[in-house]
């Protein structure tokens, strides 16, 4: 039993929850697109594409996918940079069930925002946004210290990390979006000016 809760997260509805300190909790509970909210926050943005491949969903959102037990699903892993720092980790998991016409743009995404396929989409459909406070075991927590570590952003190993996730659907298609959020990302300010 231990071993699974360290490897699953509690989900909750409400952002209180978990809580959050304050400067997180404004992104977490951020509406409309995270892409945008960073762009208006830093002078450069950039998707770092890490792997999108297929792998066994995790124990903790198969249910939130529909499959029945962690299954193989599609599987897109980024760090989201503002001004060339990685503020987000960002995990998304697609059923394999899917066909290419659920998710046209998602196969051949690269470097660009999953957001800017998702939301102007009028087919598609956001889910409630669920939170959770990511234990050190939780793999998405050890996945991101990771991507950070080779980026040269190393965390210290007792740093709290705080996630959101929300269920997407479009046609027969769901797709779930997990981002863990980095203690950096309270420190971002907008840009007033933002022309772009
Ligand atoms: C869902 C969005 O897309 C963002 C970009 C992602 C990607 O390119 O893989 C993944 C999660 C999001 O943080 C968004 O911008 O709100």
């Amino acid at each position: 039993m231990r071993e699974r809760s360290l490897r699953q997260a509690n989900w909750h509805g409400h952002v209180l929850a978990v809580n959050a300190p304050a400067g997180l909790r404004r992104w977490l509970t951020a509406g409309g697109s995270l892409t945008a909210q960073l762009k208006n926050h830093s002078d450069s943005f950039r998707v770092q594409v890490l792997h999108q491949h297929v792998a066994t969903c995790l124990a903790d959102e198969a249910r939130a996918i529909g499959l029945h037990r962690p299954g193989r699903a599609w599987e897109r892993e980024v760090l989201l940079r503002c001004d060339n720092r990685p503020v987000v980790f960002a995990h998304t998991v697609v059923p394999m069930s899917a066909d290419a016409s659920d998710w046209p743009l998602f196969s051949a995404l690269g470097e660009r925002s999953l957001g800017t396929t998702l939301f102007g989409d009028p087919r598609v459909t956001r889910g409630t946004l669920e939170y959770a406070r990511l234990r050190a075991g939780h793999p998405l927590a050890q996945r991101a210290r990771a991507a950070l570590a080779t980026a040269g952003h190393a965390l210290p190993d007792e740093q709290l990390l705080y996630a959101r996730r929300c269920l997407y659907r479009r046609r027969q298609g769901s797709l779930l979006v997990t981002e863990v959020f980095m203690p950096t990302v309270a420190a971002l300010v907008p840009r007033t000016l933002n022309t772009r």
